[in-house]
């Protein structure tokens, strides 16, 4: 293809893009100057815990759909048919559980990091753990999320790459440094909406180059692209029902449960029921953007099928091939592409700032002003915005599909921090030593398992795909008789990724309980209940999980200073 923007771009499709990134900056600067003006942290990272449910529910969204979806799901649907559709199921828990669960017992606490929740329940030293183990987790994902777009549309339209990251991660870095929690979450709900439009215009205009939707579905249907529910259990199969809607709620949970960048936008909600309200409002527009992408996908393949594109950047050809000569849309789909990038690092950012700020620097500067803490916390944004340019170019160097990259670090990541969170929610007996090892543990075993996926993976073909030939089926047959692993290793090596967190979760779980029960068992333990303005404690029956054991618990002075009057206690034996 010819690299030149010329053949894509006019005036007005830059145009377009420059209004994104203007109003995105308009809106951090708005915030900047209005309300408090951001002079404390509370405003700066809580935005004063004063949201309303819509923009929240929005911004939830925004935060994990990235470029990286908006390009890999339509390129997953093309090569492999719909089947990754049914993630849609994961939904239904994925979102019913946090709203139930997880976000009670974080916003009672009142805490500002959900990490707190981890030395309020075990100790200091699994608290830092855990931060350090988002930290990581965040800081690789972002650095895929920046670098997606900016490389994609370098590869086909010849737009300057690194001009696109530095214009991204620094549009973003200032927006978010100026205006704090609020302007995340107003560009988000901008920014989810320019999104949906995109990926709406392509379809429409996809749909009538390609003849019509009755053209589209009968194409789809004969090139054997709509899947039915596969049934198989074997957990190696990459996408089967099972994979994606149950292990896709253990992905769900890990972010929209436990992630930080979630639980500060149900703690920056004016109420607990305007949070939950939130977690709700997120199912439909989740399912709105997840067909959107599979429907792309699904054009996409009635556009070409036959061609044996399997280039990971094909939607991108594909937009660029419907949308050129249509002044306005190309650039619309562009901005598309960088508002879901935006929304994504602006919530790692803020998010970034947060938990180095109350996990890692307050507790060491207990004394430090409220104005030098909001400082401190602007400078962090923007030290993680530059940070994240960084790890663009480490991107840079990685390989495999962008979509399988995100969610697998999701899940290596990810799962063994919802592990932790579980541990300290569902087993009051589970102590801090516990946890320690359950985290550790959990982190060896996914690395050892995602690294040993990669290097098994190299000798084996690659995946048959719509143009499977005579080359794949001699590439089978030579890998088949060269493999030599024990095949023990093997099974395990090659498990679905859809399963890493639902795997790493179990792994810090079931490690967390071996460990407490050798290092302090106990025939009498104390359970604190958590109890709520709103609803008066009515006896232990009603309580929602959160447990303290009497030994690795915070001391009962250290409790009553975070919440006087929120602890019931009683004993129980176990
Ligand atoms: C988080 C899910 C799985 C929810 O459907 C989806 O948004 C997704 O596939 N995200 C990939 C990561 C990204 O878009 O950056
Ligand atoms: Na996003």
């Amino acid at each position: 293809m010819d690299p030149s923007d010329q053949k894509y771009f006019t005036v007005i499709d830059y145009v377009i893009f420059a209004v994104l990134l203007t109003a995105s900056m308009g809106i951090g600067l708005y915030y900047a100057l209005s309300g408090g003006r951001q002079r404390t942290t509370q405003e700066f990272l809580m935005a004063d815990r004063s949201m309303h449910c819509l923009p929240v529910s929005l911004s939830l969204i925004a935060s994990f759909q990235s470029a990286v979806a908006i390009i890999g799901v339509p390129a997953e649907i093309y090569t492999h048919g719909t089947q990754y559709w049914f993630i849609g199921c994961a939904y239904i828990l994925g979102l019913f559980i946090p709203a139930h669960v997880f976000i009670p017992v974080f916003y009672r606490l009142r805490v500002s990091s959900a990490y707190e929740y981890l030395e309020l329940r075990f100790s200091k030293a699994v608290r830092i753990c855990g931060t350090l183990t988002f930290i990581f987790q965040m800081v690789i994902y972002m650095g895929v999320c920046v670098y997606t777009p900016a490389f994609a549309l370098n590869t086909v339209t010849g737009f300057e790459l690194w001009g696109a990251v530095l214009a991204t991660g620094l549009v973003c870095t200032l927006y978010t440094t100026l205006g704090g929690l609020k302007a995340v979450i107003w560009t988000d709900v901008f920014q989810t909406v320019v999104m949906f439009a995109g990926q709406l215009a392509v379809i429409v205009v996809g749909v009538q180059k390609t003849g019509g939707v009755a053209d589209v579905w009968r194409k789809v249907w004969e090139g054997n692209r709509i899947s039915g529910l596969d049934l198989n259990p074997d957990p190696t199969e990459r996408h089967t029902f099972w994979t994606l809607a149950v292990g896709g709620v253990f992905l769900m949970l890990s972010l929209y449960g436990v992630n930080q960048a979630q639980v500060q936008r149900y703690l920056s909600s004016r109420t607990e029921k305007e949070a939950v309200r939130s977690c709700y409002m997120v199912f439909p527009s989740l399912q709105l953007a997840l067909a959107l992408s599979c429907v792309m996908g699904l054009v996409m393949f009635a556009r070409y099928c036959g061609e044996d594109h399997s280039d990971k950047l094909m939607v991108i050809y594909f937009v660029m091939d419907m949308l050129h000569g249509l002044p306005g849309l190309p650039g619309l789909f562009i901005a598309c592409l960088f508002s879901a990038a935006l929304s994504t690092i602006s919530s790692a950012f803020n998010s970034l700032a947060t938990v180095t700020m109350e996990d890692l620097i307050k507790p060491q500067y207990p004394a430090m002003t409220e104005a030098r803490a909001t400082l401190l916390s602007k400078a962090l944004a923007m030290s993680y915005g530059l940070l994240c340019l960084a790890m663009a170019c480490l991107t840079h160097l990685m390989g495999d599909s962008v979509l399988q990259v995100a969610l697998k670090i999701f899940g290596m990541v990810g799962g063994p921090i919802l592990g932790l969170f579980c541990l300290g929610m569902f087993f009051p007996w589970a102590n801090s030593i516990g946890a320690l090892a359950g985290l550790g543990a959990g982190l060896v075993v996914a690395f050892w398992l995602s690294i040993g996926s990669i290097l098994s993976r190299s000798t084996r073909p690659l995946p048959l795909e719509c143009g499977a030939n005579v080359t794949a089926a001699i590439q089978t047959a030579i890998s088949n008789v060269t493999l030599s692993q024990p095949s023990g290793l093997k099974r395990f090596y090659s498990l679905s990724y859809m399963w890493y967190s639902a795997f790493n979760c179990t792994t810090v779980i079931l490690i967390g309980l071996i460990i407490s029960f050798l290092t302090g068992r106990r025939v009498l333990i104390r359970v604190f209940i958590i109890r709520t303005p709103q609803r008066p404690p009515s006896g232990h029956k009603e309580g929602n999980g959160l447990a303290f054991s009497q030994e690795d618990g915070p001391s009962l002075e250290e409790r009553e200073s975070f919440l006087p009057e929120d602890f019931v206690e009683y004993e129980t034996a176990v």
